[in-house]
C-alpha cells in the first residue's frame, strides 16, 4: 500500500476482460454444438468457477494462455454432475447456472459457493423458474445449497420485480431450449450480455424496449467471442485519475455497451475530464477511455433508469463524491444491500473511517465532500468483498493515507491485476 502513495498515475494500460461476458461465454460455449474460441476472457477467481462447473457438467474447456476454448457436443450431450458444483464467491455463476440447469431438464445438481454464496438470496431466480415448471429447493426457502431434480418446463411471461440481469439471464437460460416463448420485462434495463450472446450463438431471441422474447426450442452453435476490458474494472483507474493530481490515464479496449457505461454518464455530469475513442465492432461495442485530473469536480445525483447501468461502480462512485465540491446523492439503489455484502453499510461504515461524512438510506446515500485523519491503529473491513478493498486503496492513494485492510485477497475475483498494474502507472511526483 505505501509504494503507492504521493505519486501520480499516467500512461496507457488495459484492465481484464468483462466477468459477465466471461461467464456467459463459458455457458453458451458449453450448450452449443462445436468449438467456442474465447479471447481475452478475465481469468480470475469466478469465471474460473464457471470454468470448472462447465466441465464439470460434461463440456471439454481448456485454457490457452491468455484464452480459453470450450469444445461441447451440445445441450443434450451435458449430463449431471457427480459432485457438487462449487461457485465460490461468484453470484452470477450461482443465479445463472441454476437456469441452465432448470433448463436442460434432466439434471440432478447441487449447487454452492462460500460464506458470502450462502448469505445471498436465490428465491429471486427459484420463483420465476419454479413458475416455469422447475424442481429447485433452497436453504430455508432462499439460499444456498440449491438442490435441483430434473423436471419438464414450460415457456414463461415474467415481469421483473427489481432490475437484474442475473435473474432475467436465468430465466432466459432457462427458456434456451423449452418450446414456446419466453418473454421477461423490465421496468429499467439491466445489462444486456445475455441476449446479444445468445443471438450470436444462434438462439431466436428479439429485444423491443424492455421487453426480451425467445423463442426457446433451437440448437445452438459455437461462435468465437473476443471479451473487451471490464468497466467496472476501469472505473477504478477513471476515478483515481480524475481525483489525484496530475493524473493522466488511457485504458485501452474498454466495453462500452450501452447497459454498462452509466459510470461515464456520471464523470461528464461532474464536469470530469473522460475522452472515448470507440472503435469499429461487430459485437459488444467497446474503445478507449482517457480520464485526466480534474481540480474541481461538481456533485452528482442519481436514481431510476442509471442505477442497473452502473450498479457495480457505486462503492468507487461515492470516493468520487468525496472529492466533488458539494454534496452527492445515490438513490434507488437498494440492491446493493443483495451484493457480496451489504455495499450500503459497507461503503458507510469504511469511508467514515476516514472521517467523511454521509446521510444513509435504506436504498443509497448522501456523501458530503471533504475528509479528515484516519485515526492511528484503525483496521479497515475487506468485508471479502473485491470492489469494497478496491475502493478503499484508491481512497487511501487520493488522501495520501497508509491504511491497514484486514485481507485483500477478494482482490482477485474480478481484478488480480489491480495492485501491479497500479504500480506499473505510478510516478514519483
Ligand atoms: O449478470 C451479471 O453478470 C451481473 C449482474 C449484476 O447483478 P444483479 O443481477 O444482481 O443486479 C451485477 O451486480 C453483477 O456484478 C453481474
Ligand atoms: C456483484 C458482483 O458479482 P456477483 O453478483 O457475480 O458476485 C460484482 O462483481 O460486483
Amino acid at each position: 500500500m505505501k509504494q503507492l502513495l504521493n505519486g501520480t498515475f499516467t500512461g496507457r494500460t488495459s484492465v481484464p476482460g468483462d466477468k459477465s461476458i466471461t461467464h456467459r461465454a463459458l455457458m453458451l460455449g458449453a450448450l452449443s454444438q462445436g468449438t467456442t474460441h474465447i479471447k481475452s476472457p478475465l481469468i480470475s477467481a469466478d469465471t474460473l468457477r464457471t470454468f470448472d462447473n462447465m466441465r464439470q457438467l460434461g463440456a471439454e474447456v481448456t485454457r490457452q494462455g491468455d484464452d480459453f476454448t470450450v469444445v461441447s457436443k451440445g445441450h443434450d450431450h451435458l449430463k449431471s454432475p457427480s459432485d457438487t458444483i462449487y461457485t465460490g464467491n461468484s453470484g452470477t455463476t450461482t443465479r445463472l447456472i441454476t437456469g441452465l440447469l432448470a433448463g436442460l431438464k434432466t439434471i440432478t445438481a447441487s449447487v454452492e459457493g462460500d460464506a458470502t454464496i450462502a448469505k445471498r438470496p436465490m428465491d429471486r431466480v427459484v420463483i420465476p423458474l419454479s413458475e416455469m415448471g422447475a424442481d429447485i429447493t433452497l436453504k430455508d426457502s432462499k439460499y444456498p445449497p440449491v438442490n435441483i431434480q430434473p423436471a419438464q418446463l414450460k415457456p414463461l411471461e415474467y415481469k421483473m420485480p427489481i432490475a437484474s440481469a442475473q435473474v432475467k439471464s436465468a430465466i432466459l437460460f432457462a427458456g434456451l431450449f423449452t418450446s414456446g416463448e419466453t418473454i421477461v420485462h423490465e421496468t429499467h434495463q439491466s445489462r444486456n450480455h445475455s441476449e446479444l450472446m445468445m443471438a450470436q450463438f444462434g438462439a431466436d431471441i428479439t429485444v423491443n424496449e424492455n421487453t426480451v422474447t425467445l423463442k426457446g426450442g433451437k440448437d445452438l452453435s459455437s461462435s468465437n467471442v473476443t471479451v473487451p476490458g471490464d468497466i467496472s474494472s476501469a472505473a477504478f483507474l477513471i476515478v483515481l485519475a480524475l481525483i489525484t493530481k496530475g493524473s493522466d490515464i488511457t485504458i485501452e479496449n474498454v466495453s462500452l455497451n450501452e447497459t454498462r457505461s452509466g459510470i461515464i454518464d456520471v464523470v461528464k455530469m461532474c464536469g470530469g475530464d473522460i475522452t472515448i475513442t470507440e472503435h469499429d465492432s461487430k459485437g459488444e461495442p467497446f474503445g478507449d477511455i482517457r480520464v485526466r485530473y480534474t481540480e474541481q469536480l461538481k456533485p452528482f445525483h442519481i436514481d431510476g433508469e442509471i442505477i442497473p447501468r452502473l450498479i457495480d461502480e457505486i462503492p468507487i462512485l461515492a470516493v468520487l463524491g468525496v472529492f466533488a465540491d458539494g454534496d452527492s446523492t445515490v438513490r434507488g439503489a437498494e440492491e446493493l444491500r443483495f451484493k457480496e455484502t451489504d455495499r450500503i453499510t459497507a461503503v458507510v461504515n469504511e469511508l467514515s473511517k476516514f472521517g467523511v461524512n454521509f446521510e444513509e438510506y435504506e436504498d443509497g446515500f448522501k456523501i458530503m465532500p471533504g475528509y479528515g485523519k484516519v485515526k492511528a491503529g484503525e483496521m479497515f473491513k475487506s468485508y471479502h468483498d473485491h470492489r469494497i478493498i478496491m475502493m478503499l486503496i484508491v481512497m487511501a492513494i487520493a488522501a495520501e493515507t497508509h491504511i491497514q485492510i484486514d485481507d485483500q485477497s477478494a482482490i482477485d475475483v474480478s481484478f488480480p491485476s489491480f495492485i501491479n498494474d497500479l504500480e506499473r502507472l505510478r510516478k514519483d511526483r
